[in-house]
């Protein structure tokens, strides 16, 4: 048995999938593996932060989410720059982290990846001073992010009605986008920071992303006919998109204002924006269990 104390962080409601059975599960198929395991469900929003702070003070070793992108969030933002290794188990809506790393989508394969799995360096990102590590951005998604957070009931075709609600009405917004000293005005649908290539449910926006380049790549996505929706939206399922609707500029500092008050989202969390929004990489700042070939 390795000497590695590993502490576990279900989130009961991401997904909209019930999680009873987890403990007895992890339990089942991890204790011969660790010398030290604790497995704690969240009772509410942010609860996760405060657990694994807690779970850090305990000297755990490794760490692991097992929820969505916004679990990941509230795990991952207080391991940043630490030694402490991070593993995910994607039980969220979306899985856009867990699904960029190949980490599997299937709960015994996935548990199987935090005892066999490898460490990877990946970059995380700040959006004023606030952690993100899938994507963050401004405009229709985060107005999306916002509603989801309203609704009760998770999971993807949740999230598909709102998107199909919501996109009918959707104006531009006129963005100044500053991207490492190179000033851009964009009139635009949203701008999304991706780290990673995609928002979740395998929706590729960047499909050059790169965890591990130090860089983001800033989508803009500019006001298109609404009519090539469905045909955008297959090309995302392809990782294949690519048209005049959307500029991609890598950078690693980004600035962004607009006039007034807006919406950003962290990995989905909106955030409320009263002036500007800073953004900023931090290279292979955490320490994530990865699947062998991934590396
Ligand atoms: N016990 C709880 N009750 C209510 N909300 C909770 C509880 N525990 C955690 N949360 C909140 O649930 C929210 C959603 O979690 P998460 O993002 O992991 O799932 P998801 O949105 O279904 O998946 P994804 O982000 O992959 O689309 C988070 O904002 C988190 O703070």
């Amino acid at each position: 048995m390795k000497t590695i104390k590993a502490y576990f962080i279900i989130n009961p409601i991401s997904g909209g999938k019930a999680k009873d059975h987890l403990k007895s599960l992890l339990n089942k198929e991890l204790s011969q593996s660790f010398s030290e395991m604790e497995i704690v469900y969240t009772d509410y929003i942010k609860h996760a932060e405060e657990l694994t702070r807690h779970a850090i003070a305990q000297n755990f070793d490794l760490i692991v989410a097992v929820g969505g992108d916004g679990t990941i969030n509230e795990v991952a933002k207080n391991l940043v720059n630490t030694q402490v290794k991070f593993g995910i188990i994607p039980y969220g809506s979306g899985n856009g982290l867990a699904r960029f790393l190949n980490i599997p989508l299937n709960t015994h394969k996935a548990i199987k990846n935090i005892k066999e799995g490898v460490c990877l360096k990946m970059d995380t990102g700040t959006l004023n001073a606030k952690s993100f590590f899938n994507m963050a951005g401004v405009g229709f998604d985060a107005k999306i992010g916002y509603l989801f957070s309203k609704t009760i009931k998770r999971g993807f075709s949740n999230y598909v009605k709102i998107v199909l609600r919501e996109i009918y009405s959707l104006k531009p917004t006129s963005f100044k986008v500053i991207i490492d000293g190179q000033e851009y005005n964009e009139r635009a649908f949203m701008i999304s920071i991706a780290n990673s290539s995609q928002y979740g449910n395998d929706m590729n926006i960047a499909k050059e992303a790169s965890v591990t380049d130090g860089l983001f790549d800033v989508c803009i996505i500019k006001p298109f006919p609404k009519i090539l929706l469905p045909y955008f939206g297959v090309l995302m399922a392809m990782n294949k998109l690519k048209t005049k609707y959307l500029k991609i500029i890598c950078g690693e500092k980004i600035l962004i204002q607009s006039e007034g008050s807006f919406f950003a989202h962290l990995d989905g969390e909106p955030i409320f924006i009263e002036k500007e929004v800073n953004i900023e990489v931090l290279p292979l700042s955490l320490n994530i269990i990865v699947p062998k070939q991934r590396v």
